[in-house]
């Protein structure tokens, strides 16, 4: 056996989205529109007799700093898996505010771990493992099945081997800033807000990247689901004509084009990020 793995995934920010219970896991989750994101998850995964979890947050290209020492959703889908690890995650975003974090450490962790161990599971099995852990966990609907792949995405069906839609998004720029995180299983499991957001959803799908930033602008609006303290930096990139929404479910503002890192940057210390071409994958083993 090798005596390591490192695996990728690319995030995920969704716009707009809408929860579907299916009658099955497979069948369960959520339409809706989002970003994959170059930015995600690396998971280099190590034999060890018990599953340890490590989530790291890269404060440079050579230092990270340790900011959880478990991952339910990780801990969970290794024994299903059948299969004991040391894991060491690291991520440059914030986890828990809205980039899909949950996700895409968990398909970087199951593709490393996948050909560590050579359990012999398909990509599709590998993101069914993670879709079906994330819905366990309440920690995400639909951002498994969005990173299985790159582009601006429209999932008009829910659970994860439905068919989406992805737009090219090669030169699209973004930016996004967060002011922290918002409890995803709050809001998911929380009738009241997801009868709004059903209310608030529009079975849409964007035809440019403006276009994205429009639909997920007006469902933002609607669902009722704007922290006040972004506000502000919404009504500033309105100002300046530039496309902007909420992170969805994160307090955080993401925003189109060229400008955006200026005006974010009047509010704090932006991302810069781009679409990510493809979904996640195996870095190396050694
Ligand atoms: N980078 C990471 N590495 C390991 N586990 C993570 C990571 N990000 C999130 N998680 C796990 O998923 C749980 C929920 O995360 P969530 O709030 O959904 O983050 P996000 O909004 O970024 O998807 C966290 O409490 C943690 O257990
Ligand atoms: C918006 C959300 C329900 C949660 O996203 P996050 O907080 O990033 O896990 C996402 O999973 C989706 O289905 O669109």
């Amino acid at each position: 056996m090798a005596e390591s793995a490192v695996g990728f995934s690319p995030g995920h920010i969704s716009g707009y989205f809408r929860r579907f219970d299916g009658d099955s896991m497979e069948s369960t989750g959520s339409c809706g529109g989002g970003i994959v994101i170059d930015k995600g998850v690396y998971a280099v995964v190590t034999p060890a007799r018990e599953t340890s979890v490590s989530v790291n947050v890269a404060r440079s290209a050579d230092e990270d700093t340790c900011i959880a020492r478990t991952s339910p959703p990780i801990e969970y889908a290794l024994e299903r898996l059948g299969v004991t690890a040391t894991v060491k995650t690291i991520t440059s975003l914030p986890p828990g505010a809205g980039f899909g974090l949950s996700a895409a450490a968990l398909l970087a962790t199951l593709t490393a771990a996948n050909a560590l161990f050579e359990t012999g599971l398909t990509d599709d099995a590998i993101a069914r493992l993670a879709h079906i852990s994330e819905l366990e966990h309440q920690t995400g609907l639909g951002d498994v099945a969005a990173c299985t792949g790159g582009g601006i995405v429209c999932r008009k069906e829910p659970g994860i081997s439905s068919s989406i839609i992805r737009m090219n998004g090669s030169g699209v720029t973004l930016s996004a800033l967060s002011y922290g995180g918002l409890s995803t299983a709050d809001v998911i499991t929380s009738p009241a807000q997801m009868a709004r957001v059903k209310e608030a959803y529009s079975a849409e799908c964007a035809k440019s990247p403006q276009d994205f930033f429009r639909i997920s602008r007006e469902f933002a609006e609607k669902s009722g689901l704007i922290p006040e303290e972004i506000r502000p930096i919404l009504d500033a990139c309105d100002e300046h004509g530039i496309p902007a929404s909420m992170t969805m479910l994160g307090k955080g503002v993401f925003a189109l084009g060229d400008q955006s890192f200026s005006v974010l940057s009047e509010f704090g210390i932006p991302c810069e990020l781009h679409v990510a071409e493809e979904g996640f994958r195996l870095i190396e083993v050694k």
